[in-house]
């Protein structure tokens, strides 16, 4: 693996999964591996998990970790090609991407969707500048349309958690007033389109996420239905891919509640985090009937196997 943008990188997620599993129970035994290399965190979003597990991870390999916070600590950037930059930004990508290559090992790049024009979030241009004027390593902190690291996260939680070699696996759209990505629920469903768990996603008419993340999974437009039997229960807000980035309905009625909980096979809750409680999931549920703590937690591995992955075959 050279790159981790996406699941496409991975030649095994089973194999990647069972690493982090093994960095967590063994967590400084690769020290030796990043000695004398760098690792750039740039971020042109807010984060309080990522930012913080992946500079763990790094540190936990012997590497050293550069952050930068775009705009707000550096220049603000220019992506596209061939214009005149009489605006805002002040640095072309070109430039800056190839600066910051020099400076480090590895770059880790979080750049979330514009919501505006699909095709344009979905080229995933931030991250594919960075591949091409970067020369060395990206890794996908969340861009446009994924989120790997919380993906093989959330894989790595299910292993522990689950009581039967084939969960149940519920997605679920929440309510919330505000346009959110669809990265995080693109990439669960990409990553447990990868396993033999069985895998349901379920939503309000409106929401479809591309055919190409939703691959061989069922969808079921009615939750109740979706949740019967569920083991986990994976919530998370997404704005309309067919009616791009519009929020469509924030039906109240969709939030997972203690009631909702009880349709499940004594099932947990699973979220990426940060989550607003009572608007997309009850306090009750957070509180008695959720694993987010341990899921995040996990962030920390999941990173740990990616770099160390790279940093193998570097
Ligand atoms: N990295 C985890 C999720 C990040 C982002 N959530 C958010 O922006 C929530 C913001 C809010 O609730 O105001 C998302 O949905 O992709
Ligand atoms: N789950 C997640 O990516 O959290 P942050 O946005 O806080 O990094």
């Amino acid at each position: 693996m050279k790159h981790f943008i996406s699941l496409h990188d991975v030649q095994n997620v089973q194999e990647l999964v069972q690493e982090g599993i093994r960095q967590k129970a063994n967590r400084f035994a690769d020290q030796e591996l990043g000695k004398n290399k760098t690792i750039g965190l740039i971020f042109f979003n807010q984060s309080l998990r990522t930012r913080l597990s992946t500079q763990k991870a790094a540190e936990n390999l012997g590497m050293k970790v550069l952050t930068m916070n775009v705009g707000q600590d550096s220049w603000q950037l220019e992506m596209e090609d061939g214009v005149v930059m009489n605006g805002d930004k002040a640095e072309h990508v070109k430039e800056a991407a190839a600066v910051i290559g020099s400076y480090c090992d590895i770059i880790a790049v979080r750049a979330f969707a514009g919501l505006k024009d699909r095709d344009a979030d979905y080229q995933e241009i931030v991250m594919e500048k960075f591949r091409q004027y970067s020369g060395v390593p990206i890794i996908n902190l969340e861009s446009a349309t994924r989120h790997p690291c919380q993906s093989l996260a959330d894989l790595i939680t299910i292993e522990e958690v689950k009581k039967t070699a084939r969960p149940k696996v519920v997605l679920t759209w929440l309510p919330h007033f505000k346009p959110l990505p669809q990265a995080v629920a693109n990439s669960f469903a990409e990553w447990v389109n990868q396993t033999d768990y069985e895998f349901i996603i379920t939503h309000p008419k409106g929401y479809d996420l591309a055919p190409e993340m939703v691959g061989n999974a069922k969808v079921i437009y009615d939750q109740d239905e979706a949740l019967k039997g569920a083991d986990f229960v994976y919530g998370k807000n997404w704005s309309s891919y067919t009616h791009y980035g519009q929020v469509l309905s924030t039906d109240p009625s969709w939030m997972i509640t203690q009631e909702k909980m009880a349709l499940t096979n004594n099932g947990v809750f699973m979220h990426c985090l940060p989550v607003r409680r009572n608007l997309k999931v009850s306090d009750y549920v957070l509180d008695n009937q959720s694993v987010v703590v341990q899921q995040a937690a996990n962030r920390e591995w999941s990173a740990q196997a990616v770099l160390k992955t790279i940093l193998t075959n570097m």
